[in-house]
């Protein structure tokens, strides 16, 4: 991701500083002198800040600590937190003759990652975290390791790559041989018989979309699916999926911690709207947004095709329009864009209705790119039917794409305005069926090795994750507190707005109030 798009995420995080969160967890750190952290074995030695989150996930200890210069690590989890004298052992990658030759392959106990990579002179060091990669001893023995794979949520290009490379990373890199699928997400630990996996029988799965493991929403139960987990004697449990995923993944810790397990969990987040706060971009994204290019190439050689054509196409994107937003910057044949974080109307003027007679009396022909949470509060006005959500708890959308066609359909034919030609592409599903490109492929694969190596030497309770382009072991409730959104005072969103030449729909008043600065962090 560009390094605009890291600075929008880091206005979010910077909104954190007023939250009652943010107080508490300052007064409950620990501080230590410098930057020489304490390696992890000593950890037990550290008081967990045991803070107790005001949002969602709710029993999350923390794990805080200070340096100079306002330095904060957010660790995460170590089994010897809360197991103090566990065996360690050589990590086999020492004799492994691909790693032997590689210098400073382990990684520095000490070494963590900034969150905010653009500081000025004064300012504080800021939030850290743990820097991912593997260690020099592991606390398995290979024989010992009986890991699973769980993939939850809905389905996203790079599953089937995630697990392969879990697979093939713990055989190949630490020597384990008993790995297995839980089928059908969460609700799979106790309904479903788990699925052994090989390095041979997952050989082929990134060539394939889905996810060769079946996902669900809901059916989260924490004490039956960690009861299942003792019983079968499973102690490394690979989560891969979104917020709601993780938020999952995190009570499944804490009741392992509280039942004292030596069960490592391992979160990798899924999502393809990109909307997972405090990383860089979540796999599966770059895929989306290239493969959304062959429906927006279509509605444009639609439009074009004939008088005052209109090509509406709908991306996905529940809460956050990432996918819209970089596929229409990406494209350049689009002539509106709409994303759940701008609000627009219809009407008058400064309205879209203005915009789309303008661009076809200008150039005969247009695309709107709409994501599928934009204009929800309008719809809602029309049809009266909000407040739905599934299994997981997600809020059920109304169709924008189809309540938008018809919309403008409406008003170009009442009063014999303009006749139009609309086509309406919805490629949702199309584009998150299929396997991942060249660059999640590889992407996938760092993360899933990240995860490796971060239960291998005894991390849990962690979100592997790119932060400014380093991998790092990130705590659930960094990931979950909040979601990732466009910033539309950002400068990339300003970029599309050029680029597009679309209005930003925004009244003056509005645009006032949302420049107002924030009270800067105590
Ligand atoms: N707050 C939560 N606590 C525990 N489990 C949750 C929570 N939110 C969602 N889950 C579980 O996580 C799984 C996936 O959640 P979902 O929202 O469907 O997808 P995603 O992980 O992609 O956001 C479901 O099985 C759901 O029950
Ligand atoms: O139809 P489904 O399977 O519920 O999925 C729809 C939703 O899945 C998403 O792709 C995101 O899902 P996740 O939260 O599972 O990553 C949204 O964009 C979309 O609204
Ligand atoms: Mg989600």
């Amino acid at each position: 991701m560009s390094t605009e798009a890291v600075e929008s995420q880091q206005v979010v995080v910077e909104s954190d500083y007023d939250s009652p969160t943010w107080r508490q967890l300052s007064d409950f750190s620990v501080a230590v002198t410098g930057n020489n952290f304490p390696s992890h074995a000593s950890y037990a030695d550290l008081r967990l800040s045991s803070v107790r989150d005001m949002g969602s996930v709710a029993r999350a200890d923390r794990k805080i600590v200070e340096g100079e210069f306002g330095y904060v690590l957010e660790d995460v989890p170590h089994f010897t937190d809360y197991l103090p004298d566990l065996p360690t052992y050589p990590n086999p990658l020492q004799d492994n003759p691909a790693y032997s030759v590689v210098k400073k392959y382990f990684v520095n106990e000490d070494d963590t990652v900034p969150q905010k990579i653009v500081v000025q002179k004064n300012s504080p060091r800021g939030i850290h975290f743990r820097r991912a990669g593997p260690r020099q001893r592991v606390y398995y023995e290979p024989e010992d390791v009986y890991a699973c794979i769980v993939t939850c949520g809905g389905l996203c290009p790079g599953l089937n790559t995630v697990i392969r490379e879990i697979v093939c990373g713990l055989s190949y890199m630490y020597g384990v041989k008993k790995i297995v699928g839980i089928q059908g997400g969460y609700m799979g630990f106790y309904s479903r018989n788990t699925i052994p996996l090989t390095p041979k029988s997952v050989n082929d799965i990134h060539k394939r979309g889905g996810t060769i493991l079946g996902t669900s929403r809901g059916g989260h139960d924490a004490i039956k699916i960690v009861d299942n987990i003792q019983d079968r004697g499973i102690n490394q449990v690979y989560i891969i999926g979104g917020d709601g995923t993780q938020k999952g993944a995190s009570v499944i810790f804490e009741e392992i911690q509280r039942r004292g397990l030596e069960v490592a969990v391992a979160g990798i987040p899924k999502t393809i709207d990109n909307d997972i706060a405090v990383i860089d971009k979540s796999f599966g994204f770059d895929t989306a947004v290239e493969e959304a290019q062959r429906a927006i190439n279509a509605a444009h050689v639609e439009s074009e095709s004939v008088e005052n054509g209109i090509g509406v196409v709908k991306l996905m994107g529940r809460f956050s329009g990432f996918i819209a937003m970089y596929a229409t910057l990406a494209s350049r044949d689009v002539d509106c864009c709409l994303i759940p974080e701008s609000p627009f109307y219809l009407e008058g003027r400064g309205g879209l209705f203005e915009y789309i007679e303008k661009r076809l009396k200008e150039n005969g022909h247009m695309v709107i790119v709409v994501a599928e949470g934009a204009g929800q509060e309008l719809i809602a006005d029309s049809i009266r039917s909000m407040g739905h959500e599934d299994a997981s708890g997600n809020k059920l959308l109304l169709d924008v794409g189809l309540w938008l066609s018809q919309k403008i359909k409406n008003y170009f034919t009442s009063r014999q305005r303009m006749t139009i030609n609309l086509k309406y592409i919805d490629p949702t599903y199309m584009i998150r069926a299929i396997p991942s490109n060249a660059s999640d492929n590889v992407y996938c694969t760092l993360l899933a090795q990240n995860a490796v190596h971060g239960a291998m030497a005894g991390y849990t309770g962690f979100t592997v994750g790119v932060v400014n382009g380093r991998h790092t072991y990130i705590p659930f409730y960094r990931v979950t507190e909040k979601r990732n959104k466009v910033i539309i005072t950002d400068r990339m969103w300003a970029r599309l707005l050029s680029s597009t030449n679309q209005p930003s729909f925004l009244s003056a008043e509005y645009i006032e109030e949302i420049k107002t600065p924030r009270e800067p962090p105590k």
